[in-house]
């Protein structure tokens, strides 16, 4: 079970995912959020992470070229493209070297025909509420057409109590979570991500 820990900003609260085993954290980028961090704050934590763990920066409908720009600036491994953000894009981020996840909401990525689905079959997939970073969950009977076929992490709305049911409902290679692991909007919670953690790997 692979688990993201996303829209970290402090020291203290990438710690605390480390510790508790996760396999990637994440860091915004996207303008607007309440988790919203520069470049030179993401170099810090960043240079925090042991190597083997994903940092990843999450971007959504950035120009290409900033996208690269912070996403080096910061050092990350792994970019993960949040808004319309075509192919084409994620095949220049894996040739400038970054590891790449692309978040499609439910009803997006059940819209796309079969020929699309099948180019995006290779890269790791994120599927997520409508909104994202917003505790969001969707309706799990969205995924009647099928998950994806490769990789793929659930995210929207997860929290410690939701996790292992929704892994055992509909079997994603892994998780992303970000308000559920927040005792107020945009503050992480060290014990909530501690019970996330442990609740994610309960099952798997
Ligand atoms: O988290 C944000 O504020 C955000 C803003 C803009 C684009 C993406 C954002 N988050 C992306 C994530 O990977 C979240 O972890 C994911 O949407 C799940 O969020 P939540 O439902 O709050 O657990």
């Amino acid at each position: 079970m692979y688990i993201k820990i996303c829209g970290l900003q402090t020291v203290e609260s990438v710690a605390a995912a480390v510790e508790a085993g996760a396999n990637a954290v994440g860091f915004i980028f996207a303008p607007g959020s309440p988790r919203t961090i520069t470049a030179a704050l993401a170099a810090t934590l960043v240079s925090s992470v042991p190597e083997g763990i994903e940092t990843v920066g999450v971007f959504r409908d950035q120009p290409l070229d900033e996208v690269l720009a912070t996403s080096r600036e910061a050092e990350l491994t792994t970019v993960q493209l949040h808004g319309n953000e075509p192919l084409a894009d994620v095949t220049r981020l894996h040739a400038a070297g970054f590891r790449t996840l692309r978040a499609f909401s439910v009803a997006a990525y059940n819209a796309l025909n079969p020929e699309d689905k099948r180019a995006w079959k290779s890269e790791r997939i994120l599927l997520d509420a409508v909104e994202p970073g917003a505790g969001e969950t969707f309706d799990s009977s969205e995924l009647a057409q099928g998950a994806p076929q490769g990789f793929w992490l659930l995210a929207g709305g997860l929290n410690p109590s939701n996790v292992a049911s929704l892994v055992g409902a509909l079997h994603p290679h892994g998780v992303d979570v970000s308000s559920g692991v927040e005792s107020s909007r945009g503050v992480k919670d060290s014990m909530l991500i501690r019970d996330f953690i442990q609740a994610a790997r309960s099952i798997s």
